[in-house]
């Protein structure tokens, strides 16, 4: 390993903890076509790559981070439970304890560089954010406990920038990633369409939303790893990256679903019924789940984010970093579909 990095150069040698995940093959992927040296450490190893050097383990166990660290200039820790797991002590583990645990490695091992993929979704309550900036306080009542601990995980890395310790770490705010191998927006989408649940949309349809295409994602946390250094911008700050085009929510699941030669849902139910319902339902399902564990489609946070407007400036990226988006809406959504021929629907 220690060849490939000075192969690469100290400075473009990284760490993706994380890369096995969705965005984390995205970035381990451009990280390589950039010419970087690229570790990946991740519970899960997912795929195969000789140019990757791969260390298996738990981010919440210092000593077996610390081999994945040493010697790189750069760390990317994009990992977390996924979201509908809904496992608080899971996600308290993971983002909050873990995290911890990323930080004390990564100034163990004498890395310079963390960039944190944290979420937009740390300052969403379920109320309207139009054009939000940076400035927006943290949710006082996160929905889930998933954005709880991001909050709690973003709040933990940005506090841990210490430049007079050559330490500097940033974060990455995404919202709505998208793109070729999500598991978790366009495979849920065409579940619900197959089973009949997606007739229906939630409100009056023109919540504005951002989707972020994820090559657009990896290219802002790379932006990031380069600009951040001392006296930077982006030390101890967060940032949006989206694709800078809000689209109403409800338009962007019927462009994927009729995509995928779904039929797009046409009745309007009011969000406010939806959001009871759902509510309701997770009520139920948290009594029953001594019994048995049945995982609710509409949740309460999927339907407050299908019926409210939450979409985000990203002016401080811009003008921090330079970032644009290198893939328009229009162009990943047919990518988006292009990459999933199995979920088209069957023709009779
Ligand atoms: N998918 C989305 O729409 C958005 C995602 N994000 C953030 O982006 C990041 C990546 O998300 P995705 O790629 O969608 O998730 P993913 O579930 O596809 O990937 C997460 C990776 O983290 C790994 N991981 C989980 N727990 C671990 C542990 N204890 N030790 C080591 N590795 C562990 C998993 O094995 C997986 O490979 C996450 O931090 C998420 O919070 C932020 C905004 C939106
Ligand atoms: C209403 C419904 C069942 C829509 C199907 C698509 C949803 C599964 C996605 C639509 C918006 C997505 C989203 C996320 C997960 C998947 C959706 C709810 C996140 C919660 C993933 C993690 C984040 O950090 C924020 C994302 C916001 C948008």
């Amino acid at each position: 390993m220690a060849t490939r990095l000075r192969a690469a150069g100290a400075g473009r040698s990284c760490t993706v903890i994380g890369g096995s995940g969705f965005l984390g093959q995205h970035m381990v992927e451009q990280l390589l076509a950039k010419g970087y040296s690229v570790n990946v450490f991740d519970i899960h190893k997912r795929f195969e790559s000789d140019q990757v050097t791969f260390f298996l383990g738990d981010l919440c166990d210092k000593e077996a981070l610390l081999p994945a660290l040493r010697g790189v200039a750069v760390v990317f820790h994009c990992a977390s439970p996924a979201p509908a797991s809904d496992n608080r002590e899971l996600f308290y583990r993971v983002n909050f304890t873990g995290t911890k645990a990323v930080i004390e490695a990564c100034r163990e091992a004498g890395v310079q560089k963390l960039v944190l993929t944290s979420s937009a979704s740390v300052v969403f309550e379920g109320t309207d954010i139009k054009n939000g900036s940076e400035d927006l306080p943290y949710a006082q009542k996160p929905i889930d406990y998933y954005t709880e601990t991001k909050i709690l995980q973003e709040k933990e890395v940005l506090s841990a920038n210490d430049p007079d310790n050559n330490f500097f770490t940033t974060a990455i705010r995404p919202h709505g990633i998208f793109g070729p191998r999500d598991p978790q927006l366009v495979p849920i989408l065409v579940q619900a369409a197959r089973s009949g649940k997606m007739k229906f949309i939630i409100g009056d349809g023109k919540n504005l939303v951002d989707f972020t295409y994820v090559e657009n994602v990896v290219h802002g946390h790379i932006l990031a790893a380069e600009k951040l250094h001392k006296g930077s911008a982006l030390c101890g700050k967060a940032f949006h990256i989206t694709n800078d085009e809000p689209i109403p929510f409800w338009t962007f699941m019927s462009r994927i679903l009729t995509g995928l030669d779904y039929d797009p849902p046409k009745y309007h139910i009011p969000y406010w019924l939806a959001y009871y319902l759902a509510l309701l339902l997770s009520l139920l399902l948290a009594l029953l789940r001594p019994l048995v564990t049945i995982k609710a489609t509409f949740t309460p946070m999927r339907v407050a984010l299908a019926g409210t407007f939450h979409y985000y400036s990203c002016e401080r990226a811009k003008r921090a970093m330079g970032y644009s988006p290198v893939v328009s809406l229009d162009e990943a959504i047919a990518r988006t579909v292009q990459s999933y021929p199995g979920l088209r629907r069957a023709r009779a």
